[in-house]
């Protein structure tokens, strides 16, 4: 759906990109990683047919950025970082006014305002002026907004940035819709952590260059190679922690706060033979859970040596 190969552009000296190549096929939700000003704002701009690269290729559905931009901005919703909203304008009227852009007219018209109004949850809002709208319920808008012509890919440029951390888990609830309705998306942040449950990909581009491009997994498996578990048992912390320390799955052990943090040793798939010795030693075991990796410390590790 989506083919990049060697893309590039550069404003006098300065490399915005240099060299991306990324593939995405339709379905696809590639989360964009990077710092600002590392190129991720450009990259989306020439997909979205907004700006010409210094070279390169790029197709969106096999059309190509430079002979067929019309046919790309038929099928692509792009929602810039910033976007104004008009004053004296109803959140209907504002959506009215961009499908009769995109030439939806009459009674669909209507009812597909209504529909994208509903996706993004404000039909409650669909009288109130655009400018009363908090930051997340624009967001919401403007996601509404690329909608409207339903198109199959969608490149989001930070949809979350500015956002209360109830309004990011709205915008990723929303994203997850759109995912599963089989858009392909590429979605935009400075935070990996942010990004890494709703990607099936992940990019992270540090200077204009793309320094990872895999699968979640991969992201996952080269980070933590080894099983960390999160132990709690109901009283006798301190034995109980000799006791884990002396298991053969065990490759060191320690208290921290409340569990006891296992790290298994590297062949070690499966913690059942430890929950049964802890179990056997009469230990009250209350929790027993493979450690959430932190993605923080994944992306420290991914860009080690490479970002500055
Ligand atoms: N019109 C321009 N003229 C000169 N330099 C530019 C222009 N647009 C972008 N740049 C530079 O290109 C680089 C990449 O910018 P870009 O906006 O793509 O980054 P970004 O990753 O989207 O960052 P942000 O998260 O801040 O939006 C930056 O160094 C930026 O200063």
């Amino acid at each position: 759906m989506i083919e990049i190969r060697g893309l590039t552009k550069k404003y006098g000296e300065l490399f915005a990109i240099k060299d991306i190549n990324l593939e995405l096929s339709q379905g696809d939700v590639f989360g964009f990683i990077g710092p600002n000003g590392a190129g991720k704002t450009t990259t989306m701009r020439i997909l979205a047919t907004l700006l010409n690269p210094t070279w390169g290729e790029a197709y969106v559905a096999g059309h190509s950025i430079y002979t067929h931009p019309k046919e790309i901005r038929r099928i692509i919703g792009y929602m810039p970082d910033f976007f104004g909203v008009y004053d004296d304008m109803k959140v209907i009227e504002y959506l009215e006014f961009f499908a009769a852009a995109y030439r939806i007219r009459g009674a669909e018209r209507r009812k597909i305002c209504e529909g994208v109004l509903e996706l993004v949850d404000l039909t409650y809002k669909r009288e109130a002026l655009v400018t009363s709208l908090s930051r997340g319920m624009t967001q919401r808008l403007g996601l509404a907004r690329v909608l409207l012509h339903d198109p199959q890919v969608l490149l989001l440029d930070e949809p979350a940035s500015g956002l209360d951390p109830r309004a990011r888990i709205d915008i990723r609830g929303l994203l997850k819709e759109l995912r599963n309705m089989g858009k392909t998306i590429i979605v935009s942040s400075h935070i990996l952590p942010e990004l890494a449950d709703i990607c099936n990909k992940i990019g992270i581009i540090e200077k204009g260059e793309l320094i990872v491009n895999t699968d979640v997994e991969s992201v996952m498996k080269q980070v933590r190679q080894q099983l960390v578990l999160k132990i709690r048992v109901a009283e006798n912390m301190e034995q109980a922690l000799e006791t884990i320390r002396s298991h053969a799955l065990v490759e060191s052990a320690e208290i921290d706060a409340r569990d006891i943090t296992a790290t298994l040793v590297p062949e070690a798939e499966d913690p059942s033979d430890l929950a049964a010795t802890l179990i056997a030693g009469g230990y009250r075991l209350t929790l027993l859970k493979e450690d959430e990796i932190n993605l923080e410390t994944a992306f420290m590790a991914l860009t080690k040596g490479i970002t500055s």
